[in-house]
């Protein structure tokens, strides 16, 4: 792939530019508010400059309810040899465009695309290039769906690093509904009830509660958009959920109870919930789109100034210790916060002690 063309330039759309630009690739950006293809452009993530001719690849990265609109207006432009969109939704879109009466050729030339990341915020300045290193990124062909296409999705998705994935695009829809749609409504329920909560409380919200919530603070234009053309599978599941939250309200009023036996199947029916949601957490995949990997955590205070988690780094890498992943929590008011090392089982110990014997402070 040679050239280009990004139609919506906000999170995704200049994540995906930034990318390309940075592989060689020539990107043309636009989008309906011309100030966010400038910003995108002024970010190094292509030209907003209009294209002489087709471009290889017409990327479109508008809203879903936008998407539609906006490929059959591309493809009646003859934009480029191939289209493809990133919206979060499958089925919808490839409807919506076969309803706007595009002939079967001008079909073939189209891919439905969705990239298994993201981010909380929206537009340009939130992009990077990244964003879908390691992640998986489903492409939808249809028997019908050219060759030549296909593979430039796949170059696409091979310059962002990411993991590409081919699902049947209603199979797509059902699966996103369980790992992205229903947990997004479930992070904006609970962060709902921090809306009128008395400051005294909010203000002890510590790592849990920011890992719950962090996706609720999304776009909500966006994702009505999103739940709009995927609502009978979200409802389903939250059907499910509801079932279980019954369930566990009525194992904790057992709990209150004075009688022992009550009290004793109110513990068993919590217990349950707890460990169920063990079983599904080991499942939720590792970095890089891997086999679930199960690690160990090694918990490190330190002061909050600048250059001690270098140093802590530095130290891991002279115990010969790799560091799969880290988490930092600040305690709220004071000048410290905790590091947490994720690393494989049989290197916690050895990783303790080396940073032991340096002087810092480990926390169980
Ligand atoms: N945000 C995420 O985490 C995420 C992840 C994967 C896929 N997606 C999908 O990517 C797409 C873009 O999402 P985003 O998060 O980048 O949103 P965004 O709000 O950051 O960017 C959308 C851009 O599209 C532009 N736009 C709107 N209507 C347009 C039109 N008719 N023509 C051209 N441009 C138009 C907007 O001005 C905006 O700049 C959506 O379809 C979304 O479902 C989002
Ligand atoms: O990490 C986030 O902030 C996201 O919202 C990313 C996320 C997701 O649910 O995983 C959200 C919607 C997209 O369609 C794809 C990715």
């Amino acid at each position: 792939m040679r050239t280009a063309l990004v139609i919506g330039t906000g999170l995704i759309g200049t994540s995906a530019a930034l990318a390309l630009t940075q592989r060689g690739v020539v990107v043309h950006l636009v989008d309906h508010d011309p100030g966010q293809a400038r910003t995108a452009a002024a970010l190094g993530a292509g030209t907003d400059e209009a294209p002489d001719g087709p471009v290889d690849l017409a990327i479109v990265a508008a809203p879903p309810a936008h998407v539609a609109a906006v490929l059959a207006d591309a493809m009646r432009r003859g934009a480029a040899r191939g289209y493809l969109d990133v919206a979060s939704v499958k089925g919808g879109p490839r409807r919506e465009l076969e309803a706007l009466g595009l002939d079967d050729a001008a079909l073939s030339r189209y891919i439905g695309t969705h990239p298994m990341s993201g981010r909380e915020q929206s537009g340009p300045l939130a992009a990077s290039g990244d964003l879908f290193e390691g992640r998986p990124w489903v492409l939808t062909p249809t028997r019908d769906t050219d060759t030549e296409v296909l593979n430039l999705a796949l170059e696409l998705v091979s310059h962002c690093r990411a993991v590409p994935v081919v699902m049947d695009a209603d199979a797509h829809d059902q699966a996103v509904a369980l790992v992205s749609h229903m947990p997004h409504l479930i992070s904006s329920m609970v962060a709902a009830r921090l809306e009128h909560a008395e400051e005294a409380a909010v203000r002890l919200s510590g790592q849990g509660i920011r890992d719950v919530t962090r996706i609720a603070a999304s776009d909500p234009g966006m994702w009505i958009d999103i739940l709009s053309a995927n609502p009978g599978p979200v409802a389903d599941l939250l059907a499910d959920v509801s079932a279980d939250l019954d369930e566990t309200v009525r194992a904790l009023r057992a709990l209150q109870s004075s009688d022992e036996t009550k009290r004793q199947q109110g513990t068993a029916g919590v217990e349950k919930m707890l460990r169920r949601g063990n079983a599904g957490q080991v499942r939720v995949p590792g970095k890089h789109g891997s086999a679930p990997r199960l690690y160990e955590t090694v918990a490190v205070l330190i002061d909050d100034q600048p250059g001690q988690l270098a140093r802590i780094f530095a130290d891991a890498g002279r115990a010969g210790v790799n560091i799969e992943d880290v988490r930092i929590e600040h305690a709220t008011g004071q000048q410290a916060g905790l590091v947490q090392l994720m690393v494989e089982p049989k290197a916690a110990p050895v990783l303790a002690a080396a940073l032991r014997e340096r002087g810092w402070a480990i926390r169980q």
